[in-house]
């Protein structure tokens, strides 16, 4: 389904499903696969279930999500993390990029691109509370926020670690982590697909703060505060004066990067290498 036309449902359902609610004294509204509270800082919770992977709907759906908070001058900043244990999010959904069609592989890859250019450029303050691992797209959508605090736990890894399933960080991936952990660490990082402990990721800086897991939450609300206490205007041009011509740089070749990515993702290579990723995920289940 076109985005337009998904954005379109999910609004109209938003007035009924999205309202603002009384539920336990908090407000907060809710799409299936994510639960938005608005009392004290707004907190963004992934819910796709069993490791929040960023399936079609659940990209529409944060993506709708986050207009709806973008269009409430009453938020200013959103904390994102987690409702399932263990897992921030385990990325983009492999099933999208398996063995699909051409044009479901174009769909999915303009509602990806949708989502960060929202994320990356938002007006609004995000920290990341890292509350579980955050693979790939996962780490994408932790480099996105303000400010990662990662909870203190060596199970947990973090990174941009396509290379390991046989595919490529499409080039504003790669812009981003070299803005956030510079030139040398992103060249290294990348081409090993490295997924960092919280304690590494920290020293190279994928993260910006390693807290004891039941800390994670109370620090990101006190990071929050300290951010909240800046002016928005200022705040938000020096924002958009570091983040511009990065965000800018996908903007001006949305349509190529989607082709780039259709006959990637299409190739009998890759759809291979994502089958024997997908098989070792399973076995190693087994
Ligand atoms: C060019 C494109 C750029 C790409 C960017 C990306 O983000 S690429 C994405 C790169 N992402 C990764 O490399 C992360 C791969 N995932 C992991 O490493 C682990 O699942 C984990 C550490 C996130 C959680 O470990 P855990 O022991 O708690 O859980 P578990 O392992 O037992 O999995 C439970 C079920 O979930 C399934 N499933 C898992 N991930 C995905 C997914 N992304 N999608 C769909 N499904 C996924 C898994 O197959 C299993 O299904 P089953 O058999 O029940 O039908």
């Amino acid at each position: 389904m076109a985005l337009a036309a998904a954005r379109r449902l999910l609004l109209h359902a938003g007035s009924r499903l999205g309202r603002r609610e009384a539920v336990d004294g908090a407000r907060r509204f809710a799409n299936k696969r994510v639960l938005v509270e608005t009392e004290g800082p707004a907190v963004m919770k992934l819910r796709n279930p069993p490791v929040n992977s960023l399936s079609l709907e659940c990209l529409t759906e944060f993506t709708i999500s986050l207009e709806k908070l973008e269009n409430d001058k009453s938020i200013r900043g959103v904390i994102l993390t987690s409702e399932c244990p263990g897992i921030f999010s385990a990325g983009l959904d492999l099933l999208e990029m398996y063995g699909r069609n051409p044009a479901h592989y174009a769909e999915y890859w303009k509602n990806v691109q949708e989502l960060w250019l929202r994320l990356y450029t938002s007006n609004m303050i995000l920290v990341s509370a890292i509350n579980g691992a955050s693979p790939a797209g996962g780490c994408l959508l932790a480099l996105c926020c303000d400010y990662r605090v990662m909870a203190d736990n060596p199970k947990y890894t973090i990174g941009l670690n396509e290379s390991l399933l046989g595919i490529v960080a499409p080039f504003w991936f790669k812009d981003m982590y070299v803005n956030t952990i510079g030139h040398r660490e992103a060249e290294r990082a990348l081409q090993l697909g490295t997924l960092f402990s919280p304690a590494e990721a920290l020293k190279v800086g994928v993260v910006d703060e390693v807290v004891p897991e039941d800390q994670v939450h109370s620090k990101a609300r006190s990071v929050m505060t300290k951010w909240l206490a800046i002016p928005d205007h200022s705040r938000q041009l020096t924002k958009n004066m570091m983040r511009k011509a990065t965000a800018d740089n996908l903007i001006k070749q949305r349509e190529a990067d989607i082709q780039n990515f259709t006959s990637f993702i299409s190739k009998d290579s890759i759809q291979k290498s994502l089958h024997m990723y997908l098989e070792k995920l399973k076995q190693k289940k087994g």
